[in-house]
């Protein structure tokens, strides 16, 4: 059979959680689920949700519930069931058993997405080790994803021992090829890097879908600025822009998202890297986000991890277009309780970037930023004039 990879499928969703999780917080996880679903080409047909303390460690949700979901699969010709969480190896087999359909959990999913949307080689390469990694406990089951990857025959059944070990074998061959390719490309990476120590970096951070790609092109066309030869190579993320004289590179990363697998993290290190070196961070933030207050705890919970978190940061809260005027129509004042997210030094500017609203505002934040780090790396430079701001 061919597999066009265009089907749309079909899905069931499941969400648990515990007795502190309240319905709100459920939903808009499970929103997020089937928007991530919807990315891979699956479509959501129903949700399931249970209270648990603690997951089944068998087959993580509690067998009435199990029960409920067979039923409708089997009743609406369901394709997949995506847990938002993740699976151990042997509650996804003992699922798979029970259900008889694919089965994902959000891991895997996030990993697919990041398959079809890898571009460069390096992310590819990135993703293609998180994902083995991630396939090696679980190869008896996913027998299935990797015969699609192959473009096996199909023709087989299921898989015996010796399949799954030859499979194993192949695998494990293929991360340590990947491992070195990536240590290659990271070491190329690292003295790229150093090339660039003598100008200011800045990073756009903010989690999946908040508007970095869309200021990073607004920021870096405004200032169309010929291509800088010295770093010809540098990837298509990272952009040389000047903003009343003073240059500095601006970068695009990877955006965040609620238990970002494990793996994917470890693999992106490099690409991540752009903003853990960064000298000030642009955290955008999508204020017409029902969940935006969580998005900025996991932004800044990842950047902690990554040891990117103190830096100097504007907090661009983007999407303003979205957010209906108040009464008062007194954003200032309205969002003045963002405050507290600012540590001494740090800002925070509100804009449409689809709008291009308050972007001169948001240019000249970040020239004041970028000045200030200027001089620390350049004490000697003389601006022509550098408290003008046109
Ligand atoms: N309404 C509105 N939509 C916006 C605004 N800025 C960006 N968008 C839209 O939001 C979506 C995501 O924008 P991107 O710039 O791709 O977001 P991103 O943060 O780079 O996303 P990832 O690369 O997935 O992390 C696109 O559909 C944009 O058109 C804005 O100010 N208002
Ligand atoms: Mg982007």
């Amino acid at each position: 059979m061919l597999d066009t990879g265009k089907q749309i499928e079909r899905a069931v969703i499941v969400g648990v959680g515990d007795k502190f999780l309240d319905e709100r917080t459920m939903k808009d996880h499970l929103d997020e689920l089937a928007f991530l679903a919807e990315t891979a080409h699956i479509q959501t047909d129903a949700r399931f949700t249970q209270k648990l303390d603690h997951p089944d460690p068998k087959t993580f949700i509690g067998s009435g519930k199990l029960q409920e979901i067979k039923e409708y699969v089997t009743a609406s010709s369901i394709d997949v069931v995506i847990f938002d969480d993740d699976l151990s190896p042997s509650q996804l087999r003992n699922l798979e058993r029970e259900l008889k359909i694919k089965i994902y959990d959000r891991s895997l999913l996030i990993l697919d997405i990041f398959l079809q949307r890898a571009q460069t080689a390096q992310a590819k390469t990135q993703v293609e080790l998180a994902r083995y990694q991630y396939l090696m406990p679980r190869l008896t089951r996913m027998w299935t994803h990797l015969e699609r990857q192959r473009g096996g025959t199909g023709t087989r059944g299921g898989a015996g021992e010796k399949e799954i070990e030859t499979d194993r074998r192949i695998i494990r061959n293929q991360i340590s090829v990947l491992k070195k390719k990536l240590e290659k490309m990271q070491m190329q990476d690292e003295i790229r890097r150093k090339s660039r120590n003598q100008i200011v970096r800045v990073a756009l951070v903010g989690y999946t879908n908040t508007g970095k790609s869309t200021l990073m092109r607004i920021l870096s066309k405004n200032d169309a600025v010929a291509e800088d030869k010295l770093f010809a190579t540098v990837d298509a993320t990272v952009r040389k822009v000047v903003i009343n004289t003073i240059p500095f590179l601006l970068s695009d990363t990877v955006g965040f998202i609620r238990k970002l697998p494990h793996h994917l993290i470890e693999s992106f290190k490099s690409t991540l890297a752009e903003a853990q070196e960064a000298d000030i961070l642009l955290h955008v933030i999508d204020i017409s986000h029902p969940a935006f207050e969580e998005q900025v705890d996991v932004v800044r919970e990842t950047l902690r991890e990554l040891k990117a978190y103190d830096k100097p940061t504007i907090y661009v809260f983007n999407k303003m277009d979205q957010v209906p005027a108040d009464e008062h129509d007194d954003q200032a004042g309205r969002f003045e309780y963002l405050r507290h997210l600012l540590r001494p030094g740090d800002q925070m500017v509100f804009i449409s970037a689809l709008k291009k609203t308050n972007i001169k505002l948001l240019r000249k934040e970040i020239f004041k930023m970028v000045r200030k780090r200027h001089y620390e790396i350049f004490p000697n430079y003389i601006h022509p004039d550098p408290y003008h701001f046109e």
